[in-house]
């Protein structure tokens, strides 16, 4: 018999997520994320794989870092110009990398410490954070085949097109040491697997890693729009990233806010509340109704203070945490924890819409 149409198998739980964090903000090497990531191979399909990492440049703690994605040198001549009038560029170079047999045809990946230029940002009249976000936004629609795919502070992503476990030997992340590592092993869902569509997706400290598929995408994406953020990846998980930006720096909200406006409660349940919570979570709903997150999802949010795990309000992902000491973990399944943490003293996992907060010691916001 003649088979037309090839079947191919279609596994919708696909993705894996994992992160770790040392509260006392101790750095460790990539080695364990990777590990970590590693277990959780049959999640992804070699169409992804990434990492954040925080902590890792404390000799340029105060710059931003930029990590770029080239499609040729052209492109890199272009957006340098843009780069050295926007800034002040202390250091740049290649993001050290090594030969792996199955990362093929990556792009120019160039790293840039910078300041924003003080007249430009006089000028500019924005906060210093906006003026960058702006240059990111500027940079990532406007000129072709260049992407800004980190832009944080004492921090940085790592991502590319292959297998997580090969992508962190590719970044030779096991020579960096970090206090926060989060990983992602991408199946895509409706976009293609290409290097800026892997996670992380960040936006200055902000960094996101996600299992599942955002069915809200396109009036998240069109509200964001209205705040200048341009949705330019390919990936429903980028607009995750800058709901959170928006939330919390620019609208000033708790992160328990941000949550509750993200995977909101339901109306049943709000109708329950008391009439003080009622309201709050009323009008949080009717002002931020495009923010609502539908759709499946786990997803671990990173910063440099910490590290939020948050599921959809009916959990239709896997998420599972665990403690061991200072340390907090959080993946997508349980093994990918004791892989690297064969004892740990608490094991749960979190409710849908119910977050899982770990926060660098002495911080109190995320
Ligand atoms: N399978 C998944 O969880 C995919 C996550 C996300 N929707 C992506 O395409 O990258």
């Amino acid at each position: 018999m003649i088979t037309l149409v090839k079947q191919y198998p279609r596994i919708p739980s696909g993705c894996a997520i994992s992160g770790i964090i040392n509260k006392k903000g101790q750095v460790f090497s990539g080695a364990d994320i990777i590990r970590s990531i590693a277990l959780m191979h049959d999640r992804s399909n070699g169409l992804g794989g990434g990492f954040a990492a925080y902590g890792i440049y404390p000799e340029y703690e105060n710059h931003y870092a930029l990590h770029v994605f080239y499609e040729g040198l052209t492109c890199k001549e272009k957006a340098e110009q843009f780069i050295n009038e926007h800034f002040n560029v202390d250091s740049n170079g290649k993001i050290p990398t090594r030969k792996v047999c199955s990362i093929t045809n990556p792009p120019l990946i160039w790293r840039y410490f910078v300041q924003p230029k003080k007249d430009k940002l006089l000028q500019s009249e924005l906060t210093e954070e906006e003026y960058v976000v702006r240059c990111v936004m500027r940079i990532n629609s406007e000129y072709d085949g260049t992407y800004i795919f980190s832009s944080g502070k004492n921090m940085g992503a790592f991502k590319g097109v292959g297998y997580p476990e090969d992508i962190g030997e590719f970044y030779r992340l096991d020579e960096y040491r970090g206090y926060i590592w989060t990983a992602h092993g991408r199946f895509p869902t409706n976009t293609p697997g290409w290097w800026g569509g892997a996670h992380p997706f960040t936006l200055l400290d902000w960094s996101v890693v996600h299992n599942g598929e955002i069915s809200s995408y396109g009036a998240n994406a069109r509200f964001l729009e209205m705040f200048g953020y341009k949705c330019t990846l390919q990936t429903d998980t980028e607009a995750i990233t800058y709901i959170f930006d928006y939330l919390i720096r620019k609208q000033g909200l708790s992160l328990e806010l941000a949550v509750a406006t993200v995977a909101a409660p339901f109306w049943k349940d709000i109708d329950r509340m008391e009439p003080a919570e009622k309201d709050l979570f009323t009008a949080l709903r009717a002002t931020y109704s495009s923010l609502l997150v539908n759709g499946p999802f786990s997803i671990i949010l990173g910063t440099r203070n910490g590290i939020m795990a948050l599921n959809d309000r009916i959990k239709l992902r896997s998420l599972v945490a665990a403690t061991k000491g200072d340390f907090l973990y959080v993946a997508s399944e349980e093994s990918a924890i004791r892989e690297i943490c064969a004892d740990p003293d608490t094991v749960w996992t979190p409710r849908g819409g119910e977050p899982v907060i770990g926060l660098l010691e002495g911080a109190d916001r995320l």
